[in-house]
């Protein structure tokens, strides 16, 4: 692509999961193309590999994590980070600031909305920020009510009540509440409290959607932050998130689907940060294996708590499962969605494996494993019906079933028109004269103004 440069530099500071860093090197790409030059700002904890985006600039910091706090989980380890980084960013943009040439401003900060001392940060160096949101706006939407819906009292659940929807929070159900707060109730009030006040302090608010998804929840957003909503999304339309991968993928995947038929594939993988119990590993493998599909399954070493990684696998289970799949483990996830022999994508629902799976119309088995996770699984089974719900029965028998309805089954093929219709839709929004199209170009107005 022709690039001219337009004399301007965005600084970008991505959340440490691969689940925003993805996001947040596409929107890089994205405002490269339109002329920003680009500094990342990233901690030492899963940096992301500067050789794959040689147009950019990197710039790390240390974060003070230490190999235990790594793995006390996904809410722990971005309450350490926030604590430890801010120093160190601190010190960063200002140098970043100093040393900035008379011929390229430094125009604005774009920075992910789990960051909590960014806004003060930039409002002192009178930077304007703007946030990125690597969640569903729905969701986002859900942060200044959430401490109100936890303490209502929906928790426990009675099984009378398990399917009803949460009135403040539709279309998720009772049962979902759990998962969503997890074991840390108004432990997480602070934080949420914190996100959502930075975010009403910013100068805009960006998102990997896009108005066909969800147009309603767009408008409420820029209603309830009260700043400029850009819903330039999905990204990895424009820009694979192959290239900001941390692991390194598997390429033989690809070979493997070669030899299998069209759409009799089912991918399963639960994404960068959710973990499950060796009964719940064994389950999937049988039931995957009694499914008698073909599969090709991530399974990320460490992610069966207590083992290194496939180890509990019987040598007859191994056997009997190489007969029809392939574990791997790290797969180019979006050349994998995106080949003809794949069907089926048994998911965690995180934002970006459910927005990778419509943009190449992938219906899904849901089996979402908390926080945002539980209301996106919810659009794909309840709004769009463009997946089975596994309601978290990780068994054998319901995975087998699932399985086969998707990949055999008519009301598989019901869920596979509707899956096209939905996926045609998007694709619409990020061509020319398209929702998410046209928001970039507003977006990159913006910013030339900030
Ligand atoms: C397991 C696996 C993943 N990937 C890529 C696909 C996706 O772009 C990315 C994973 O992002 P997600 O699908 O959003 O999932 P995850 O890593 O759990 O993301 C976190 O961040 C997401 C966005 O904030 C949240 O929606 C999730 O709930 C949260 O857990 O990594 C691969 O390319 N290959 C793989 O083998
Ligand atoms: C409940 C766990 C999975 O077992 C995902 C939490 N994921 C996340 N939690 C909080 N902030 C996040 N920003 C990106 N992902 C995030």
């Amino acid at each position: 692509m022709e690039e001219k440069r337009n004399g301007l530099r965005v600084i970008l500071f991505p959340l440490p999961l691969q689940g925003c860093i993805n996001p947040m090197l596409q929107l890089a790409n994205i405002l490269h193309v339109r002329g920003f030059s680009i500094t990342v700002i990233h901690t030492r904890f899963n940096a992301p590999k500067a050789s794959s985006h040689p147009l950019f600039t990197f710039l790390q910091i240390p974060d003070g994590l230490s190999e235990t706090e790594i793995q006390d989980g996904v809410m722990s380890l971005l309450a350490q980070i926030n604590l430890n980084a801010e120093s160190p960013f601190r010190d960063c943009l200002r140098k970043v600031l100093l040393e900035s040439k008379e011929s390229e401003r430094v125009t604005c900060l774009i920075d992910d909305c789990g960051w909590l001392f960014t806004q003060s940060v930039s409002e002192s160096l009178k930077l304007p920020r703007l946030v990125l949101c690597t969640f569903k706006a729905t969701f986002f939407n859900a942060y200044p009510s959430l401490p109100l819906i936890r303490t209502k009292g929906y928790l426990p659940v009675s099984d009378s009540e398990a399917e009803d929807s949460v009135p403040e929070f539709p279309p998720l159900q009772k049962r979902d509440l759990s998962k969503v707060f997890g074991e840390f109730g108004e432990k997480l009030d602070p934080f949420l409290h914190a996100v959502v006040e930075t975010t009403i302090r910013s100068s805009g608010l960006i998102y990997m959607s896009c108005e066909e998804l969800e147009k309603d929840s767009l408008t409420l957003s820029n209603e309830i932050f009260k700043v400029p909503v850009f819903a330039i999304g999905p990204f990895h339309s424009y820009f694979s998130a192959s290239s900001s991968s941390l692991f390194t993928q598997d390429e033989t995947c690809i070979p493997w689907l070669d030899d299998q038929e069209d759409k009799s594939v089912i991918y399963v993988s639960l994404g960068s940060v959710v973990n499950i119990t060796e009964t719940e590993f064994l389950e999937i493998a049988c039931g995957l294996s009694n499914s008698k599909q073909p599969f090709l399954w991530v399974v990320r070493p460490g992610s069966v708590l207590g083992a290194k990684w496939i180890e509990p696998l019987s040598e007859g289970l191994v056997s009997s499962l190489e007969e029809k799949g392939k574990i791997v483990k790290w797969a180019p996830q979006q050349e994998v969605l995106a080949h003809r022999a794949t069907g089926g994508f048994l998911t965690h629902n995180g934002w970006n494996s459910t927005l990778e799976s419509i943009c190449e119309g992938v219906p899904m088995i849901c089996l979402p494993g908390g926080w945002d996770q539980m209301l996106n699984s919810r659009f794909v089974s309840d709004i769009w019906k463009i997946g089975i719900h596994l309601e978290g029965r990780i068994e054998k028998k319901e995975i087998e079933k699932a399985v086969r309805v998707l990949m055999e089954e008519s009301e598989g093929n019901k869920i596979r028109e509707r899956m096209k219709v939905l996926k045609d839709e998007v694709e619409k929004s990020v061509k020319q004269g398209g929702s998410s199209f046209q928001s970039i170009e507003t977006l990159a107005n913006h910013i030339l103004l900030l």
